[in-house]
């Protein structure tokens, strides 16, 4: 479904990562590196954001490089040190999904909303709300864009206990859906979310 082919990052003599040629299946596959190791760099990459300094990724048979239109919106990655979208509020933000992942599935967005609790918060400008309720509105928006491959990078950072034990269900039923992929960057393996792929980095 995704894969990179010799995929290296590196600037003057510092090489992150080389030679990596990877397939990502659908399911959860976690991304897995001690700090400064390359993870949000991979991430960037595979979402089409940081052109890499080698090599190639490719979702469904498009490729990043050579067709980043169509590529777009079959990836969504969580950005959770972005600010554009500071002064906006979710709701806001989330009417305006659709017109770039048109497979977004507003029920489980609904879902997702309700039982993380955010519903409160759903018409306050993002910059109001504590980090753990913005990386549950990423959160929430990734899960349910429908797009071919997630990518979260520390997914279980800064939540509360009753909020990492919902997203272990939800990446659980994730890892059942077929046709869909999603890559999760950490330090370890998350408890009790069955990982279709590992890669090291
Ligand atoms: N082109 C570049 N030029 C200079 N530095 C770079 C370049 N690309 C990546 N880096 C640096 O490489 C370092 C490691 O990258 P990255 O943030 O992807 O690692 P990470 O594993 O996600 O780190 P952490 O776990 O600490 O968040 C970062 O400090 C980043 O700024």
């Amino acid at each position: 479904m995704s894969q990179t082919r010799h995929l290296s990052h590196a600037w003057g003599n510092h090489v992150l990562f080389e030679g990596l040629s990877i397939a990502i299946p659908a399911g959860v596959t976690l991304v897995q590196g001690d700090e400064q190791t390359g993870k949000t760099t991979l991430l960037r990459i595979l979402a089409g954001e940081l052109a890499p300094s080698g090599g190639w990724v490719e979702t469904q048979g498009q490729r990043a490089d050579k067709q980043p239109e169509t590529y777009a919106p079959m990836v969504f990655r969580t950005d959770p040190l972005h600010t554009a979208l500071d002064q906006t509020s979710p709701s806001a933000w989330f009417n305006t999904l659709p017109d770039c992942y048109p497979l977004l599935n507003p029920g489980m967005l609904g879902a997702l909303v309700k039982d993380f609790g955010l519903s409160p918060h759903m018409d306050k400008p993002l910059y109001m709300l504590s980090a753990g309720s913005r990386r549950k509105v990423w959160i929430s928006a990734a899960l349910a864009s429908g797009a071919a491959l997630t990518l979260i990078d520390q997914p279980f950072a800064a939540l509360d206990g009753p909020s990492m034990r919902l997203l272990r269900e939800v990446l659980q039923d994730f890892s059942e859906q077929a046709g869909r992929a999603c890559v999760i960057a950490d330090y370890e393996a998350p408890e009790g979310v069955p990982l279709a792929s590992t890669i090291h980095l």
